[in-house]
């Protein structure tokens, strides 16, 4: 085999678990072939999917070369084409600042940090919009009231955002005809999604687009992470899962792909008791300022398991306008340090 037609096998060979193959996601920097030895150098976004890659391309060519070289090409590298995420495309060149939030596992309250964070911008006058982008659990519509809206058309052709509590909605959700309709796609189908409602949603300008990201650091987040230049990413977690690897994957995830982290949220951080105030650490108390110290990220704030916040979101009423001061100002207080963790263009 040579080096062409090697490019050509590595460029058509799946990513492991994934629909799109290693060429579609820019992962093969050079490759090599001489006499009946490879090397290859992978471009990949961190040392997970890098170490998933090489054993990939093992199996599939072990048996053809005498020695296979994979390699990781060094990041720090002014002409690092980082998988195309360091020179991403713009797919959504009306929004200022886009912010992907993120988590490590799901039911940690993603959604309802995503939404009471991207009121909370409007509410400071910006023009806001919230891209409901985790097409396995789209909560954006029930968390905003507009669960029982359908697409709609305009009569340039765009899909029109629904719009509740001062920000344009768009959501996955809204393309199937009942809000529990299972969205069980392929991640390449999805991805596909994802791209229409960034090009054809009618947005208009928006200081901010607000991304609730799937949980996790798959092919979804890889992708936004190549279309759109992201301003900032926010990890949410709950304090149990602070230690895990799921949420250090998720941070080291944005580090790879140069996304500047705003930070940490710990939401259901600790509870108060409503009859007695008292505050219980439920589970222990430090966890999302030892790991944002580890990762060197800010810890943007804490959020109680509190039940007006369960109520209230499940209603379609988010806590930070129709909460009380003390629900809203958890909130608040996270948008303001976000906008001095990272340099936004407003
Ligand atoms: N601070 C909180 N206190 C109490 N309940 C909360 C809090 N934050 C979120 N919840 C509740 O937890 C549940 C999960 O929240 P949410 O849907 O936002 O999580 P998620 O991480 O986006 O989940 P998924 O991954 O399934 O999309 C919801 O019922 C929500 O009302």
């Amino acid at each position: 085999m040579n080096t062409k037609k090697l490019l050509e096998a590595l460029n058509a060979l799946p990513y492991p678990g994934l629909s799109r193959t290693l060429g579609e996601l820019k992962l093969i920097s050079t490759v090599k072939v001489v006499d009946n030895s490879a090397s290859i150098e992978l471009l990949t976004v961190s040392d997970d999917s890098y170490l998933t890659v090489k054993s990939a391309i093992e199996t599939a060519f072990e048996k053809e070369f005498t020695a296979l070289n994979i390699t990781k090409k060094a990041l720090v590298q002014k002409d690092t084409n980082y998988g195309n995420s360091a020179a991403p495309n713009n797919r959504a060149p009306y929004a200022a600042n886009v912010i992907a939030v993120t988590s490590g596992k799901g039911g940690v309250g993603k959604s309802t940090v995503s939404v009471n964070l991207a009121i909370a911008l409007a509410q400071k006058g910006y023009r806001v919009g919230i891209l409901d982008a985790d097409v396995y659990g789209p909560n954006v519509p029930r968390l905003t009231n507009t669960d029982l809206e359908k697409i709609k058309w305009n009569d340039d052709n765009q899909i029109v955002p629904s719009e509740n509590y001062g920000i344009k909605i768009m959501s996955v959700a809204l393309t199937t005809p009942t809000s529990d309709t299972p969205l069980v796609w392929r991640s390449s189908v999805a991805v596909s999604a994802l791209i229409q409602f960034l090009e054809d949603v009618a947005w208009g300008e928006l200081d901010f687009l607000v991304i609730d990201m799937p949980p996790g650091t798959g092919d979804i987040q890889l992708t936004m992470a190549q279309e759109l230049p992201i301003s900032a990413g926010v990890i949410v977690t709950t304090p149990q899962l602070v230690a895990s690897d799921d949420v250090s994957r998720a941070i080291r995830m944005f580090q790879d792909i140069h996304v500047p982290m705003a930070g940490l949220v710990e939401n259901m951080s600790y509870f108060v008791a409503p009859d007695t105030g008292t505050r219980y650490n439920i589970f222990g108390s430090g966890g999302g300022e030892r790991l944002a110290e580890r990762y060197n990220i800010p810890l943007l704030g804490q959020i109680p398991l509190n039940m007006d916040i369960r109520e209230g979101s499940d209603n379609g009423e988010p806590p930070v306008v129709l909460g009380n001061n003390t629900l809203k100002s958890y909130y608040k207080e996270i948008v303001e340090n976000m906008l001095k963790a990272v340099k936004f263009k407003v």
